[in-house]
């Protein structure tokens, strides 16, 4: 590889790292969110807050940008790149709970927005969502030996009590939440003229909207599970979030899921993911001069 060509190689791995960073403090910050951390304050949870995500979002730059560069290297999914990103995400996950002093802040971000920066790195020229989520899936379906032996997650348990896939399901899917919720509505709804904030807050209902999310089973059960995705439905059937009716609604949400303690962290993930997904599209254009 000549100089030029590794100096671009270097320049996209440290962008798609600049860009998963960014789609993380952007969810973090978007607001008022239902019973998650926000500008408002710290929703369903005790342990979290704003400054501490912003802290654990800054911390996991080095991780996404060594995922990229592993990707690069190797140039195409592979068993030998599925166990190498999964060590890094150890890794990762390890100077998050560093960061942030033993609080799970963005284990599944960690997870999500990985295999899509290591899937966006194999192939920069062809970076339509579509085509990166379906990579990044390919990833996930690969077995990773050298995953140590761990103690029972909630997820695992969640999963095995009420039958769902759950973070590691999503992935292996090909990120239907995503793909098929997440991004659709985030620009159907800009295109309806919605303003970012609005665009983002219901893209982010839409997930919620059929989400199997295993923080919420965990926290508040079934119960509290069908009351999110009912209620996320409820805004978006009544304008979006940007609509009187729907504020109405968005309001009731947050006041019932914060009292069931039901914070809905893996939609919160994979907002991130789409407006991950949804930046990479951009730059793509941009730099390709292209419609992805
Ligand atoms: C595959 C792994 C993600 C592990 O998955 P598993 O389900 O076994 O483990 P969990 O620890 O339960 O983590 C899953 C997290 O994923 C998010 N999530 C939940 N449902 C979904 C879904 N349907 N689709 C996608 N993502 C989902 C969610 O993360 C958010 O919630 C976390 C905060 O939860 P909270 O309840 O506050 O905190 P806890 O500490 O869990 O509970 P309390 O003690 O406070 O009550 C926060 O992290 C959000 O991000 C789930 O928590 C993956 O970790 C793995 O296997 N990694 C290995 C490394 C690897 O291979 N990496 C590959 C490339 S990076
Ligand atoms: N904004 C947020 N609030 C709570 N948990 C989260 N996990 C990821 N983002 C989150």
């Amino acid at each position: 590889m000549n100089a030029q060509a590794a100096r671009q190689e270097q320049a996209w791995a440290d962008r798609l790292a600049d860009q998963a960073v960014q789609a993380l403090l952007d969810e973090v910050a978007l607001s008022p969110k239902p019973a998650l951390v926000d500008q408002r304050g710290s929703g369903a949870h005790r342990d979290l807050n704003l400054g501490l995500m912003q802290a654990s979002a800054w911390s996991l730059w080095p991780g996404f940008q060594a995922m990229a560069q592993a990707a690069q290297a190797e140039g195409q999914v592979t068993p030998g790149l599925r166990e190498c990103i999964g060590q890094l995400g150890r890794e990762a996950e390890a100077e998050m709970l560093r960061v942030t002093d033993g609080v799970n802040t963005h284990r599944g971000a960690i997870w999500a927005l990985g295999l899509l920066v290591t899937a966006a790195a194999i192939a920069p020229d062809l970076c339509e969502a579509k085509a990166v989520a379906y990579r990044a899936a390919a990833l996930a379906r690969l077995p990773d030996r050298q995953l140590p032996a761990q103690s029972t997650s909630h997820g695992q348990r969640v999963m095995q009590r009420y039958g769902v896939r759950g973070a590691r399901g999503e992935a292996q899917a090909g990120f239907p939440s995503v793909v098929l919720n997440g991004l659709p509505q985030l620009r159907a709804s800009r295109r309806a003229g919605a303003i970012e904030t609005n665009a983002r807050l219901d893209a982010l209902l839409a997930i919620m909207a059929t989400l199997e999310d295993t923080c919420v089973l965990h926290r508040a059960g079934l119960d509290g599970m069908l009351c999110m995705q009912q209620g996320a439905r409820a805004v978006l059937e009544s304008g979006g979030s940007a609509s009187l009716l729907g504020r109405q609604h968005l309001r009731a949400l947050d006041q019932t899921l914060v009292a069931l303690n039901a914070s809905p962290g893996g939609a919160a993930d994979l907002l991130a993911a789409t407006l991950f997904l949804d930046a990479l599209e951009s730059d793509a254009q941009r730099l390709y001069g292209r419609d992805c």
